[in-house]
């Protein structure tokens, strides 16, 4: 009980170490073959694959042996390009993409997925909201679906929450998106944040949390993000483009990338010190993250320059080395498995891991029953909003209904009856306008689903 409570004070610190992920890039046959073949037969016989190297081709590096390490109490931002990989870390680090290679350590131990999913909150690019319903119910269907606890429990929770994100003015306020009218793109951001947070996860994992928003916006979530980590533990790790001076200012480390590699791992300030020792001339009072990304291409080219003069010897294995060297520092630091055993595995330990003791619970909040009523409860809530727009929608869908039926009355038992059964199914379904409302329900169901909320 003690332990428990001294790991829960003490935080959790996520440390990933030869990471690296692979994507096939191989052209999928044309569909229309047929039209393509006589082209293939007065090519040059293709050569045979012979050598790994060949056999690589057409899978492409979107993560290169990444390492990197986000502590309690502490906000690591990861910048770079786009298409640098940052997006990709971060589905890694939460759990949603298994690497080719790499381990990813809890406080030093090996990480259990299926825990670690519940004990974190993963909020995506793209805000997935039901836009008809107010702030306050958004988080209430959040927090019973996360939550074991009586309603009046669940309220305060939801208040609180509410308050600590700055939303208490909007909490009658409809969520909205771009065709209905809402609150602000920054107090939406804050509400997917609150989804994802109700549930107070020890880690907090946040693909551009400020994507879209104006400066002022944008420092207020990071603003917020910062208060969590320093008055709760919580660990956040989170990617931004272009952070603004002040933003940076609220960052603990930065983790600098480019083409799936990692260009710096450290302090603002180390970035700014390692810049200057590549020779680099830093403008006075200059955002050092906006310099380094600004000059990434010069920044890769002498990285590149010095590693070649610090290890010429060791340019064919560098590799390999280094991937032996960080399963080495994963072993010695969890004690727990042998360099042979880790470097053989080279992959996320994920079935074999230890429980390492922390008080989140492994299983669901509600019954499937209770899950089921409560989705219901959110779904019938979303068509029933507008009453008057959806006594129109009935209104439309029954004169569709009575078109469509006046078209395919009558079908015969043949095949041409049965192909015309088949469009007239896919022409209601096409347009029915509970289909939309199902997807909408689908995108939550995949996240919450993912994020181990089911
Ligand atoms: N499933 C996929 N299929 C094809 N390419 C992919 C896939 N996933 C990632 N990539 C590629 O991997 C690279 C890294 O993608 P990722 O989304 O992680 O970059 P990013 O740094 O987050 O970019 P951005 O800042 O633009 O969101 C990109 O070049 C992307 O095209």
């Amino acid at each position: 009980m003690e332990q428990k409570s001294a790991m829960k004070k003490q935080g959790w610190e996520i440390e990933a170490i030869g990471i690296t992920y692979k994507i096939s890039t191989k052209k999928r046959e044309h569909p229309f073959k047929i039209f393509t073949k006589k082209q293939e037969i007065n090519q040059e016989p293709k050569q045979q694959v012979t050598n790994l190297e060949e056999a690589s081709l057409g899978a492409r590096h979107v993560l290169k042996d990444v390492y990197c390490k986000a502590k309690p109490w502490e906000i690591l931002a990861i910048v770079g390009p786009s298409g640098a990989g940052k997006s990709s870390l971060l589905e890694v680090l939460a759990g949603k993409l298994t690497p080719q290679s790499g381990s990813i350590f809890v406080n030093q131990n090996p990480i259990n997925k299926a825990q670690f999913k519940k004990a974190s909150g993963y909020v995506t690019q793209k805000d997935t909201l039901f836009p008809l319903l107010t702030v306050e119910e958004t988080l209430m269907f959040s927090a019973k679906l996360r939550l074991r606890l009586p309603q009046d429990q669940l309220s305060s929770e939801v208040k609180f929450l509410m308050h600590e994100l700055g939303l208490d003015h909007v909490a009658m306020t409809r969520v909205g998106d771009d065709r209905v009218r809402g609150i602000s793109g920054g107090e939406r951001r804050r509400v997917s944040i609150g989804v994802d947070v109700i549930h107070d996860p020890e880690v907090l994992i946040l693909d551009e949390p400020t994507s879209g928003l104006d400066s002022t916006s944008a420092l207020q979530i990071i603003d917020m993000l910062k208060l969590m980590a320093e008055t709760r533990g919580r660990t956040i790790i989170l990617s931004i483009h272009q952070p603004g001076f002040r933003i940076v200012k609220l960052f603990n480390s930065v983790l600098l990338m480019a083409n799936g590699s990692v260009l710096h791992h450290g302090t603002v300030d180390q970035l700014g010190v390692n810049l200057r020792t590549m020779g680099m001339q830093l403008p006075l009072h200059a955002n050092v993250v906006e310099f380094a990304l600004e000059s990434i291409d010069t920044v890769q080219q002498q990285r590149k320059v010095l590693q070649q003069e610090t290890q010429p010897q060791l340019l064919s294995s560098s590799t390999t080395k280094s991937r032996q060297k960080k399963v080495e520092v994963g072993e010695s630091r969890s004690g727990k498995f042998t360099l042979q055993q880790l470097f053989q595995q080279s992959k996320v330990v994920d079935e074999e891991s230890i429980d390492f003791g922390f008080d989140f619970p492994l299983g669901f909040a509600n019954s499937r029953l209770q899950e089921t009523l409560i989705l219901t409860h959110r779904f019938s809530k979303n068509i029933f909003r507008t009453k008057e727009l959806f006594a129109c929608r009935t209104i439309q869908m029954l004169i569709s209904g009575l078109v469509l039926g006046s078209i395919f009355y009558n079908l015969k038992d043949d095949l041409t009856g049965a192909e015309e059964r088949g469009s007239a199914w896919s022409t209601c379904l096409g347009n029915a306008w509970l289909v939309q409302k199902i997807c909408l329900e689908k995108k939550d169901m995949e996240r919450m689903v993912s994020g181990g909320m089911w």
